[in-house]
């Protein structure tokens, strides 16, 4: 299972967690009003880690993206807001960075809402829906993605933590389109600032079941 480590920004932490942990994906979060917000003063360090960076971004103009692309030298770019098909259309034609759509879940989920991404994106990404938007530290009720109808990949969010595997693990096995995690909230010791023996015991148990 991939694992995503989201809302780093730390430049001794984040190089800690590759050194432990190895995570599949860094999250770096370039949302004003997060607290794990990335600045730009922070691409000199952060855009040299040897990592897949995935940028997370909520309702933000396409040049900003495509300018932090470069800046923070971004595999992936997270659409975290009600970005809609067009704008992710776009976006796709002057891009070569795979392309995640995040999903927000309050309860049921409207499926041919998503469709028509389809074509466009390299994931899907299931996080809680709060106004904040993201890193709530609160699970969705994951009944709602029984129904997932579609062949593409997708990562889980939303409030996982340490004592999450064994659920994780059961969910993988029936929805084999699952294919990872993405870690956040509850893995910190202060926003933005992961507790890496947390994490290696998440990691641990999750290669161990
Ligand atoms: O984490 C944030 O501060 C954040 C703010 C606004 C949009 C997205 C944000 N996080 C993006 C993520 O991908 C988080 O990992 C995801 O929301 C899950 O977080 P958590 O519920 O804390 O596990």
């Amino acid at each position: 299972m991939e694992i995503k480590v989201c809302g780093m920004r730390d430049w001794e932490n984040a190089l800690e967690l590759i050194r432990e942990i190895q995570p599949d994906w860094m999250g770096l979060i370039f949302y004003p009003k997060s607290p794990r917000f990335v600045p730009d003063e922070a691409a000199g360090q952060l855009a040299q880690l040897e990592v897949r960076k995935v940028g997370v971004f909520v309702n933000e103009e396409l040049d900003e993206i495509l300018r932090k692309v470069g800046l923070f030298r971004l595999s992936a770019i997270q659409l975290h807001g009600k970005e809609a098909v067009e704008t992710v259309r776009e976006l796709k034609k002057k891009t070569d960075a795979e392309i995640w759509k995040v999903i927000s879940v309050k309860s049921e989920i409207d499926w041919e809402a998503f469709r028509e991404y389809l074509p466009l994106v390299d994931k899907f990404l299931f996080d809680t829906a709060t106004v904040e938007h993201g890193g709530s530290g609160r699970k969705f009720d994951w009944k709602a993605l029984e129904g997932y109808p579609f062949d593409k990949g997708f990562l889980l969010s939303g409030g996982l933590d340490a004592e999450s595997t064994d659920e994780l693990l059961a969910l993988a096995e029936r929805i084999p389109q699952f294919q990872g995690v993405d870690l956040n909230s509850k893995f910190e010791d202060e926003p933005g600032l992961k507790n890496i023996k947390i994490l290696k015991i998440f990691k641990e148990k999750l290669d161990h079941s």
